[in-house]
């Protein structure tokens, strides 16, 4: 689709839903992931009706959907995002390896509220020209990071939603350790999201007691028989005020 086609499909897109406000609301909130496979696991669930999945998640008390929509490694797709979007009242994150301010048009025109920008794939330039773009176009960037050097760039680039993804992109090999390491470097007022890693409320806990306001999951969901209880036990696990970082 031409970039002027895909400028009018994001005009007449439903307007962006309050992610920010979603993701700073009381207790460590839940992002849950609608993932069918992944490199580091191969088929994790085949997922036919993603909508229903995202309506367990949202029942589960998940505040912001996140759609994987890269189609080779983890079988997801535009239509995944549009389907979500269409069948739950919360805000949904369009996941993908997005490096051109075209698939942001494309992420808002199919729906989505928030959008990924991985640091590590971007020159610094075009991760601030990317974070302008997305807000511009009314979507919440969520700038992902691994090392705290990264997270210094994000800070700089203005995002306001950080990921720590202690998967290790480049070795695959999840490190629940990393987000200790590197959520110090996240001043305040920024929401910290440990992503990835996450098997249950024992993972939580232990995320939000190094400060996280939100954990992003996947896997674990997927896989398990009962999406929607697996979600409320994480959202009572994260519900206690004093876990709060007051970040
Ligand atoms: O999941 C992977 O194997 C993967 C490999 C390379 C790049 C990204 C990858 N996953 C995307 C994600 O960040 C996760 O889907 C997300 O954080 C949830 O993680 P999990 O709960 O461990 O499935």
């Amino acid at each position: 689709m031409s970039l002027d086609a895909l400028k009018e499909k994001a005009a007449k897109a439903p307007a962006p839903r309050d992610a920010l406000g979603a993701l700073r609301s009381q207790g460590v909130s839940v992002i849950a992931e609608v993932k069918r496979s992944s490199p580091s696991k191969g088929a994790l669930a085949a997922i036919a009706d993603p909508a229903a999945l995202a309506r367990d998640y949202e029942a589960g008390g998940a505040k912001v959907i996140s759609v994987l929509t890269e189609r080779r490694r983890f079988g997801g797709s535009l239509a995944d995002l549009e389907a979500v979007r269409a069948s739950v009242d919360l805000p949904i994150l369009r996941k993908d390896f997005i490096v051109t301010s075209y698939q942001l048009w494309e992420a808002r025109a199919h729906g989505a509220d928030l959008a990924l920008l991985i640091v590590a794939a971007l020159e610094q330039d075009a991760l601030v020209s990317l974070v302008e773009r997305a807000e511009s176009i009314g979507l919440l960037p969520l700038v992902e990071v691994h090392t705290a050097e990264e997270a210094e760039r994000a800070v700089d680039a203005g995002a306001k939603v950080i990921g720590v993804n202690v998967r290790d992109l480049k070795t695959l090999k999840v490190d629940r350790e990393v987000f200790a390491r590197v959520a110090p470097s996240i001043p305040k007022g920024i929401v910290k999201i440990a992503e990835s890693g996450v098997r249950g409320p024992h993972d939580l806990l232990a995320y939000a007691s190094s400060g996280a306001d939100a954990v992003l999951v996947g896997e674990s969901l997927v896989i398990g028989r009962e999406p929607r209880a697996a979600v409320a036990d994480l959202v009572a696990a994260g519900a206690h005020p004093a876990l709060r970082q007051g970040g």
